[in-house]
């Protein structure tokens, strides 16, 4: 549910910058991709992701590059592409019950397939339920959301001095008119306004129930199975989890697609916990970890079940250029989702991974929706989090929640910072405030939140879809 493609707040001129700590200078490589991207639109993210990491990190070797290679060969997409390791691991190797190997799986460049549910459990922060809805259910919503998605609309944000757009369309579900009005008028989204919200639809509803029932039971199993002493994470909510909110994408075709990104954890808070349902087209979701960017390589083989590694100062190196592309050294995990598959991400995919649904050569069209695949994501917007609540910055809008992925001195802190430069027409403050929560999640604000009467979002259950 995030911008298409992760990325680094622009930069201010010196004058512009005010007297106050500047943030941590993050997702680099994330904003070089999507300059990549944008010069080279006909070639795949992934293939020029490993061409950035095979060039120190620089664009303009990247670039050079890429236009060598084009003389060779023109015009051929995937030419340029990461090569695949298509293998079912369970039967390979041996873990610990639930615990992702002592040794790394994934080699820069490279692209480990995953396809069934124990090896997605053991080696990727997500798990999988195939088949999660009875055949009849699952068709009639994804009809019905195929329905809905001709009133789906792209995303657009500023990019420098470009406005870009999301390669598939979306929109945000919630329940009532009341709800719908405060989305597009008070909740914000990578610095501006929603413009496309709609209202509940009945399977979209019906559908929740089950939902949220699967991912209780999937984050208790992945605690007692993954988690340190069997308890959850900190900053991870005890409570049961309940979503009052559907973010629905449409990809149309194989060339839609979303870029790396973690989502924004604004309203969902730290250790946000999503469910994804898939319908449609079989598409591949790629996810891959993000590490300090002065770690040395050699940290992968010290990962926590939590997918966090190891502390260790004395194995840190200093590097020339580009230190920020180890992130990628280790290539990614595709998990593929084919219909009516319930992927779970858990508490620690948003604050350490990163996702995708890559751009496709072909796909196999379903019966129901041709080339189209549907992606629902439920999520819990946290009362605690509602706008009234979230420091303002000096443009007016709320600030958004990150957290510090990359460098090791401030990883895993939590941030308030303005996105509103990212809005197009709106130019940016630099206001930034690091975010300060309890063991569960629940903010601790310096200053006590206004009381008024704006109700917060209802979960999607109703009172009678309980008995
Ligand atoms: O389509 C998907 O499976 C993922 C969508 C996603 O990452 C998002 O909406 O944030
Ligand atoms: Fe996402």
């Amino acid at each position: 549910m995030d911008r298409f493609i992760a990325k680094k707040r622009p930069r201010l001129s010196p004058s512009s910058v005010q007297q106050q700590t500047l943030p941590p200078d993050e997702d680099s490589t994330d904003m070089k991709l999507a300059i990549l991207l944008s010069l080279f639109p006909d070639i795949e993210q992934d293939a020029l992701l490993d061409i950035l990491i095979s060039s120190g990190g620089s664009i303009e070797d990247a670039s050079a590059v890429v236009t060598a290679q084009r003389a060779y060969k023109p015009a051929k997409k995937r030419a340029l592409g990461a090569s695949a390791i298509q293998t079912s691991l369970t039967s390979h190797i041996t873990t610990e019950a639930g615990l992702p190997p002592k040794k790394q799986l994934t080699r820069k460049g490279k692209t480990l397939h995953l396809f069934s549910p124990e090896d997605v459990a053991a080696h990727t922060p997500c798990t999988i339920i195939h088949n999660f809805l009875p055949q009849d259910e699952a068709d009639a919503l994804l009809l019905e959301l195929l329905d809905e998605s001709k009133h789906f609309s792209r995303y657009r944000f500023q990019l420098f001095d470009r406005t870009v757009e999301s390669p598939h369309t979306s929109s945000l579900y919630v329940s009532t008119p009341e709800e719908l009005r405060q989305q597009t008028s008070e909740y914000t989204y990578g610095g501006g306004f929603r413009s496309n919200v709609r209202q509940l639809t009945p399977y979209l509803r019906a559908v929740s129930a089950k939902v949220q029932r699967a991912v209780n039971d999937e984050i208790q199993k992945r605690i007692q199975t993954c988690y340190p002493d069997g308890e959850k994470l900190k900053y991870q909510s005890p409570k049961e989890w309940v979503p009052n909110a559907a973010f629905v994408n449409c990809y149309d075709g194989p060339t839609e697609s979303v870029g790396y990104h973690s989502d924004e954890l604004t309203y969902l808070g730290p250790r946000a916990i999503i469910g994804s349902l898939s319908l449609g087209v079989e598409r591949e979701f790629r996810v891959r970890r993000t590490v300090a960017s002065d770690d040395d390589e050699r940290n992968e083989s010290e990962v926590s079940p939590t997918g966090s590694t190891a502390d260790s100062p004395s194995k840190r190196k200093a590097t020339s250029k580009g230190t920020d592309v180890r992130a990628d050294a280790q290539g990614q995990i595709s998990i593929h989702l084919p219909h009516n598959s319930l992927l779970v991400m858990h508490a620690e995919m948003q604050e350490e991974w990163k996702h995708a649904i890559a751009p496709a050569q072909t796909v196999s069209p379903h019966p129901l929706s041709g080339n189209r695949r549907i992606n629902i994501t439920y999520r819990w917007y946290r009362d605690s989090l509602h706008p009234r609540n979230i420091p303002r910055c000096r443009c007016g809008t709320h600030a958004i929640l990150r957290c510090v992925q990359r460098k090791r001195e401030n990883r895993g802190r939590y941030m308030w910072m303005c996105y509103a430069g990212y809005e197009p027409g709106k130019k940016g403050c630099t206001f930034f405030q690091w975010a300060e929560f309890d063991d569960d999640g629940e903010p601790l604000w310096e200053i006590k939140p206004t009381e008024d009467e704006a109700p917060t979002l209802r979960n999607f259950i109703e009172e009678d879809d309980k008995q």
